[in-house]
């Protein structure tokens, strides 16, 4: 059990200033009462000793008289008895009579002890006054002194009593009204932490409207006030703490290179993936001009205008992007993407820089490969018809401008349909090879010569300085041609029969050019083979045949001799019919069935296309309203755009004015543009292709892989889907180089946020292979034939791909 002592100590310790107060307290009012007890008993003091003299005085004025009369009548019996009545009044202990002769004593004088005495004359009164003696009376004060004594006791112990009990009482109200509280924040205050800053301080009291204004409500509101401003503070910072540390841990588990540097551009910060990519260690670069890594390039001229323009652009533009060939810390280049945007601080000030890079030389390897295949024959690594068209159209420009001469040569194997059916394909493509070898060896540098396809070639001799001049080179040609071939062991004499036309004799029209070339190759081939032709006017029956075509092809449309046909497009994971693409045929009297690839380059030559293509795509999105009908499902219609048909201004009014008069929604229909639209890179395709965009329609990249395919150019339209075209997807069971070209354009497809379809998928194993790879659509003969219109109806209603 605690002893008393033990408590008073824990109450000193615990309530210091209770302890302090009640100290005051106590020594104050002990203090205030003593001394008003002082007074107090000082001034009955000395009223009881005004008493005592006015005893003694009342002894002066009540016996005088008598004892003046006893004396002088000398009756000492009566003097001694008035005397002793005398000293039996309260407090007198002694009386002294002196007289002239003698002296009369009465009691003891006490010793040691305060006394008062009186003295007073004892008169005769008669003719004169006669003195008889004095009388002293003497008073004894001790009775006085032990009853001050006694009241000085009792008031001592009363007031020291009433002051302790009221001292506590005092020290209890104000240690409940007060100090508790205060030592209650005390212990709030020394145990707030950011853990607890979310619990309120409450003070062990009622929580009225009284209490909540007075001082301590409003110290305890003040608290609460700055322990609600901390909490929010800590959630501030915590909230602040996890987003840097989100943000740091985005920038350092990014998939792209980071480097951050500062206002002079050195570099501040590296990621983990610039660590990666590059080879370097963060804090070996810190410090240094991203430029600089690079040792063999940092002082290059090349390397210095590519960080001047990458800093005037940022500070102009405020970003920087391109495609820039880097070099890794083993001295390996590769090519990246980056992307370089200033840091603004809270003022707009620039205070720094963020280069954004990312590993394309995937990509890039992909394009350049995808690029060499739709430039250049895969067989003999000459140009193809693409590429060569290209050229033939700058040679036409350069020498439009140098007023000089172009010769295009037209060259056709003589029998080479022949030695392929009884060699084989492999011995048909040695030749090929070779005869490709062979006609190169007699051109100089500035000619070009490509393969046109089959055993068809095309030489381009820019700069003739006279018609004849052509002759020289055809003529070394086929003399080139004089060895046999050894092919299979076995040797083969081997022709080629040629045409030439001329630019600009002959034709200014690079597509003329090569049809005269083409005709004068077949009189050449008329003369006997092994020689060459000129073209000639007469030779223009191909030309004849081509204005009857176009003539009748203009009359199609009225004669109602157009229809299309509709191949479905389904899901490669399920197989589901999820849209058609609708393919246009022309059923001619005299020609019979006439395939789109006879007559849309002429309708796109003469501008029927515009027409036509009108026709098709209001039939296309009413078939598809139909199809609604039978299915009960929604399926989107695909229709082909030829560039020319793009390149009219009208183009997205037709194309709203059509869905808006069919009643078919814009994201049912998707157009098809090839690669080549694309190549003009013009601001008019891009702002047509947008407003196409936004009013909903979607667009897709047609026969991708045939053209530029340059992937890059994908991220600049607003695309949604790409067609990889049916010539890789044919191979990709046989060819491993098709396999992985489709597995790249699949994956970097996807990585542009592009679906992908794949065109012309005649096989399962072809489908297996595309599941596998993530190709979403699939498209081709294994799935249906493109069919008319009523047969696909048909289809429609009977085939379980459909699903309603
Ligand atoms: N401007 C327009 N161009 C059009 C239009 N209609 C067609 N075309 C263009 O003509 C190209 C040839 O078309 P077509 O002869 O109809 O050939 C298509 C399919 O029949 C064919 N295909 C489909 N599956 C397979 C298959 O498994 N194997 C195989 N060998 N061929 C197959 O592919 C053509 C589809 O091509 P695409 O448009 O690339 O999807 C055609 O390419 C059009 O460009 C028109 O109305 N306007």
């Amino acid at each position: 059990m605690p002893t008393l002592s033990n408590r008073f100590q824990r109450f000193r310790q615990a309530s210091p200033l209770s302890f302090r107060l009640l100290a005051w307290i106590l020594l104050f009012s002990s203090a205030f009462s003593l001394i008003a007890s002082a007074i107090q008993i000082y001034s009955d003091y000395r009223e009881d000793l005004n008493q005592i003299e006015r005893h003694l005085e009342v002894v002066e004025s009540g016996y005088a008289s008598s004892l003046s009369k006893s004396l002088w009548s000398l009756d000492s019996a009566l003097l001694r008895t008035q005397m002793e009545g005398i000293l039996s009044l309260p407090d007198i202990v002694h009386l002294r009579l002196r007289q002239p002769d003698s002296e009369l004593v009465l009691g003891d004088m006490p010793r040691n002890a305060k006394t008062r005495s009186h003295s007073f004359k004892l008169t005769h009164e008669g003719d004169q006054s006669i003195k008889l003696g004095e009388l002293t009376v003497t008073a004894d004060l001790s009775r006085l002194h032990l009853e001050l004594k006694r009241k000085v006791g009792v008031i001592l112990a009363t007031q020291f009593l009433k002051t302790f009990f009221v001292s506590i009482l005092i020290i209890w109200i104000f240690r409940h009204f007060v100090t508790r509280h205060l030592s209650d924040m005390a212990d709030y205050a020394r145990k707030l932490s950011l853990s607890t800053a979310s619990e309120p301080l409450q003070l062990q009291r009622a929580d009225t409207p009284t209490n909540r204004m007075d001082e301590l409500g409003q110290v305890t509101d003040a608290i609460n006030q700055m322990r609600e401003r901390l909490h929010e503070d800590v959630k501030r910072q915590e909230r602040d703490a996890a987003e840097i540390r989100k943000f740091s841990k985005v920038i350092e588990q990014s998939p792209s290179s980071v480097l951050i540097c500062d206002r002079q551009w050195r570099i501040e910060f590296a990621n983990h993936k610039f660590m990666q990519l590059t080879g370097y260690k963060p804090e070996s670069i810190r410090g240094r001009h991203p430029g600089s890594l690079d040792p063999s390039a940092f002082n290059s001229r090349e390397n210095q205008q590519l960080w001047q323009s990458i800093r005037l652009q940022v500070q102009r533009v405020g970003v920087w992007q391109g495609e820039v060939n880097s070099t890794r810390k083993n001295g390996e280049r590769f090519w990246e993407q980056l992307i370089v945007t200033p840091i603004k601080d809270n003022e707009g000030n620039t205070s720094g820089f963020l280069i954004l890079g990312e590993d394309i030389s995937i990509r890039k390897r992909y394009e350049q490969q995808l690029l060499r295949q739709a430039n250049y024959d895969v067989l003999t690594g000459l140009p193809n018809r693409m590429l060569a068209l290209d050229r033939l159209k700058l040679a036409l420009a350069q020498a439009q401008r140098e007023r000089s001469m172009v010769g295009v040569m037209f060259l056709d194997l003589d029998n080479f349909k022949h030695i392929n059916d009884t060699l084989g394909h492999d011995a048909g493509d040695s030749l090929l090879v070779e005869a490709a070898r062979r006609i190169s060896s007699c051109l100089r540098g500035t000619s070009t010569v490509a393969r046109l396809g089959g055993d068809e070639f095309l030489v381009i001799l820019p700069g003739l300085p006279e018609k004849e001049s052509a002759d020289q080179v055809a003529e070394r040609i086929l003399q080139t041609f004089t060895p046999p071939y050894v092919l299979n062991g076995q040797e083969v004499f081997v022709t080629t029969s040629i045409g030439i036309a001329t630019f600009p004799d002959d034709s200014k029209n690079c597509g003329t050019l090569l049809q005269h070339a083409d005709a004068a190759m077949y009189q050449a081939k008329h003369k006997g083979k092994s020689a060459f032709a000129h073209f000639t006017p007469e030779m223009t029956e191909v030309s004849q045949d081509r204005l009857q075509m176009e003539s009748r092809l203009r009359r199609a449309l009225e004669l109602r001799e157009l229809e299309l046909n509709f191949q479905p497009i389904v899901h490669t994971k399920s197989g589901h019919l999820c849209a058609v693409e609708a393919l246009l045929r022309w059923r001619n009297p005299a020609m019979g069935m006439v395939m789109p690839d006879r007559f849309i380059p002429l309708a796109e030559e003469t501008g029927l296309i515009i027409p036509i293509g009108e026709w098709v795509l209001e039939n296309a999105c009413r078939a598809a309203v139909r199809w609604k009908q039978i299915s009960g499902q929604d399926i989107a219609i695909s229709v082909n755009v030829s560039p020319r048909q793009f390149r009219d201004p009208s183009f997205p009014e037709v194309v709203m004015r059509i869905l808006a008069e069919c009643g078919l929604a814009p994201e049912l229909l998707e157009l098809e543009i090839t690669e080549r639209l694309l190549l003009d890179n013009s601001i008019e395709t891009a702002e047509i292709l947008r407003e196409l965009d936004r009013a909903g329609v979607r667009l897709s990249v047609d026969d991708f892989g045939t053209g530029y395919s340059a992937l890059s150019y994908l991220k600049s339209y607003p695309f949604d889907t790409l067609k990889i075209d049916k010539s890789f997807v044919q191979d990709v069971m046989k060819e491993p180089e098709d396999a992985s070209l489709v597995k790249a354009i699949i994956n970097m497809a996807h990585s542009l946020g592009l679906r992908v379809i794949a065109e012309g998928v005649e096989e399962e194993a072809q489908t297996h292979f595309l599941r596998q790879e993530g190709c979403d659509f699939s498209q081709g003969f294994f799935y249906s034939h493109p069919l008319p219109k009523q047969d696909f109806e048909e289809w429609l209603r009977t085939n379980e791909r459909v699903q309603a």
